[in-house]
């Protein structure tokens, strides 16, 4: 049944929900801006993680001062609340990651010395912590789970050099640095996609920082979304082998099977993220001397794009990338998380800015005169 407002657009695509500051995806060019600034500029001109967060959060670019003093606010806030520590200790070890560092986040929100404070200044503390902390959390669990002590966050890292350090105990060399660095630029934001929107959704009740990030955990674990990627990694892992990878595909497209890290809601054309992510991962495996996984990327995505004309997305090369760069498969989408936090952070802020709630509709497809029949008549 209709309802008296407007027709019902499954998966609202192309439903325009809010307006925002903060993010552009022209799916038609292959564009993707933040605040204005192209993707490849940033990447191009070196920008570092840091730098990009402090412009999704303010909208403008800082300068070296207030880099310096944003990136330190960000590496002083790296180690754990001991209650959170002691909740990583006591998982099951085989637990999902992403599910780990969901429970983990609204955890760690009943000790942020800010829970209470909706002011804007106690969000933007609240934030600062989500973005140094999701990265130790996601670290300290694998540390854990391998039997191996957490590592104390050194406040003179970067974000990127940071998370390896935490994970290994060690520096990244240069390359690995400056890749992962990249890659977290690239996820950093895009505009109302779906964990966005849950998290918009959700600080849309005046709910708290907290409320909104956790259920922007959630939205991003599952495999059409952020949990692509690791599926993309088990994929080539499955096939094994280059020399069977045109036929898995082919195979796999005549059984109408979905190709995970292929297709996307706004895109049209070349995911402008997969540009620089496919590069990496060429990059990542030369360094190695192991180019299978992204040989067997590129078979498969030529077949992909003959066969149904789908581009890969985000999630495609960042898998064959991380892989070579020695990460485990199941962190996949944990690293996404510690990227896509600034995004989730700074459309929270703004809806927090300029707020109404999130109420759509649904078009009734239910019965509309049941007759109710007393228990024991049934
Ligand atoms: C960070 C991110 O979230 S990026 C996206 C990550 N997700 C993935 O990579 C999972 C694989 N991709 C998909 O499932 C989809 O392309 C999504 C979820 C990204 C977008 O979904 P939608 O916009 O709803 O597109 P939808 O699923 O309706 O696909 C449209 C058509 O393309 C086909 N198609 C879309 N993606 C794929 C794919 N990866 N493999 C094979 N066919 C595909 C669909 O089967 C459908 O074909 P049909 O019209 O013949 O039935
Ligand atoms: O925008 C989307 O729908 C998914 C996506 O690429 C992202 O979240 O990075």
């Amino acid at each position: 049944m209709a309802n008296e407002t407007t027709s019902f657009v499954a998966g609202l695509e192309d439903v325009v929900a809010n307006t925002s500051d903060i993010c552009f995806v022209d799916g038609k060019e292959g564009r993707l801006l933040y605040h204005g600034y192209d993707i490849h500029d940033l990447v191009n001109g070196k920008a570092s993680f840091e730098e990009v967060v402090y412009l999704l959060w303010h909208g403008t670019l800082p300068t070296r001062a207030e880099l310096n003093t944003f990136t330190r606010q960000i590496s002083e806030q790296r180690a754990l609340h001991p209650k959170v520590l002691a909740f990583l200790r006591e998982v099951p070890a085989d637990a999902n990651a992403m599910a780990v560092l969901r429970t983990a986040v609204s955890y760690a929100g009943l000790y942020d010395p800010d829970d209470g404070d909706e002011s804007r200044e106690a969000n933007v503390r609240k934030a600062t912590r989500l973005v140094a902390q999701i990265p130790t959390i996601v670290t300290t669990f694998e540390r854990i789970r391998q039997g191996l002590e957490p590592v104390q966050p050194d406040p003179e890292l970067s974000a990127a050099s940071s998370f390896f350090y935490l994970l290994r105990g060690e520096k990244p060399d240069e390359f690995t640095e400056r890749a992962f660095n990249i890659a977290l630029i690239l996820h950093a934001d895009h505009e109302l996609n779906a964990s966005t929107f849950s998290a918009r959704v959700t600080a849309g009740t005046l709910s708290d920082m907290y409320s909104a990030i956790t259920s922007a955990i959630g939205t991003l674990k599952g495999p059409l979304h952020g949990g692509a990627n690791e599926q993309v990694m088990r994929m080539l892992l499955e096939i094994g082998d280059l020399s069977k990878a045109k036929a898995w595909i082919t195979d796999a497209l005549a059984q109408k099977k979905k190709i995970m890290g292929f297709g996307h809601r706004v895109y049209r054309t070349e995911d402008p993220r997969a540009t620089h992510l496919r590069k990496l991962s060429k990059e990542a495996g030369e360094r190695i001397n192991e180019l299978k996984w992204y040989e067997m990327s590129q078979v498969i995505e030529g077949v992909v794009k003959e066969q149904k004309g789908l581009n890969p997305n985000v999630d495609f090369y960042s898998a064959s990338m991380y892989y070579a760069l020695g990460l485990p498969v199941h962190l996949f989408t944990p690293i996404f998380a510690c990227s896509r936090i600034s995004g989730w952070t700074a459309h929270v802020l703004e809806q927090f800015a300029n707020n109404r709630l999130i109420r759509p509709r649904a078009e009734y497809t239910g019965p509309t005169h049941a007759t109710y029949v007393p228990l024991d008549q049934r």
